[in-house]
């Protein structure tokens, strides 16, 4: 049987394929709306547009129902009650890696195996989140945790899951890769995988920066990225900055996100008030500020990681930029008048 156009049984194909074809390559899609008009297949139809765009499927000799199986299986391992980590999310950073992707400033500089271990990465990057931290998976000495020793446990386990369902029937979307291929491809998705583990994020950003350096003083183009190490270097601060875009999107866009994280943190919370644990910060939904809590995130890690990418990529990236920092102060104006609020 050949699979649905976009990849997806919907009664809503017409409007997203006009959905797509005006907003697939933009950044600031409406991925809630892709999740409505999809059937609740917003990782599937994202991941099969995106392998249509970039030709992927002869390319890499891809059979379609191959992929559907595939992402299919992946999409149903995201926890669907997760309010944050769920298939809409991994949809969302994949497309924005799309989008990083088409930086004019980025054309030549990845092979299309590097793009398609980056757009997989992005897929597959949460899958079966179990919706808490690994430092609560550590806390309470999850078997996670103890098969992991510790060290990024859900990033790890993600991995492990993905490149499993790899050998389910039909889902083997890399069959026709060569060895090497796949063997680079699967080398590329664990380090760019393992790089989404926030412990990683200081030392990732202290990198890109050196590159920015070198770069400005190379005469603002990205040359010599011939070595596997900094152009992995870039890839690992793409896919982390597509998994810290959310305060970077159109306002209505990023409110969402904010409900949901905060949503997800809080029960992590109740969970772990229950167990008698001390409960992690923001996770309190008595305490919690949650503006003033975005504020800081941003300004001392999304700001941060965003001003180093969009001189990277300079110019490509401004308007993005631009938009975190509008995004940033509106919350900054709403937890001073929910001060002010409370002072009354
Ligand atoms: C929309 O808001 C957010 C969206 C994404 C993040 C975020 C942080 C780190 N990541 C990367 C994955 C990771 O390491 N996580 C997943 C989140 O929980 C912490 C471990 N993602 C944080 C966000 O807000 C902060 C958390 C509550 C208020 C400030
Ligand atoms: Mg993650
Ligand atoms: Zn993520």
């Amino acid at each position: 049987p050949i699979p649905p156009r976009l990849g997806v049984e919907t009664p809503h194909a017409d409007e997203l394929s006009v959905l797509f074809n005006e907003s697939l390559d933009k950044w600031g899609i409406d991925i809630f709306r892709v999740d409505q008009l999809s059937n609740q297949h917003p990782l599937v139809t994202v991941v099969f547009s995106i392998f249509e765009k970039r030709d992927f499927l002869s390319k890499f000799r891809i059979h379609p129902s191959t992929l559907v199986n595939y992402f299919t299986g992946i999409e149903e391992h995201y926890k669907k009650d997760n309010p944050y980590h769920n298939a809409v999310h991994a949809a969302d950073v994949t497309q924005s890696t799309h989008v990083l992707l088409n930086a004019a400033s980025l054309v030549n500089v990845f092979s299309d195996l590097e793009i398609l271990a980056s757009i997989f990465a992005c897929a597959i990057h949460d899958v079966n989140h179990p919706g808490v931290t690994n430092q609560f998976l550590i806390n309470t000495e999850n078997e996670l945790a103890i098969m992991y020793n510790d060290m990024s446990v859900l990033e790890n386990h993600h991995c492990a899951v993905a490149f499993k369902l790899l050998q389910e029937p039909n889902c083997n979307i890399l069959k026709h890769l060569d060895d090497s291929q796949r063997k680079q491809l699967r080398k590329m998705v664990i380090d760019m995988v393992l790089a989404t583990d926030m412990s990683k994020h200081m030392s990732l950003l202290a990198d890109l920066k050196t590159m920015v350096e070198t770069k400005k003083v190379a005469g603002g183009c990205l040359l010599k990225l011939d070595n596997y190490s900094e152009k992995m270097q870039i890839m690992q601060n793409m896919v982390h900055c597509a998994d810290l875009s959310n305060p970077a999107k159109p306002l209505p866009l990023s409110t969402q996100w904010v409900t949901r994280v905060m949503e997800e943190f809080f029960n992590q919370g109740d969970r772990e008030k229950a167990l008698g644990l001390p409960v992690s910060p923001m996770c309190c939904r008595e305490t919690a500020n949650i503006e003033k809590s975005q504020v800081s995130f941003i300004d001392f890690i999304v700001h941060p990681l965003w001003e180093a990418w969009t001189e990277l990529v300079h110019p490509d990236a401004e308007h993005i930029l631009s938009t975190l920092e509008q995004n940033r102060d509106h919350y900054s104006e709403l937890s001073a008048t929910r001060e002010a609020e409370e002072q009354q």
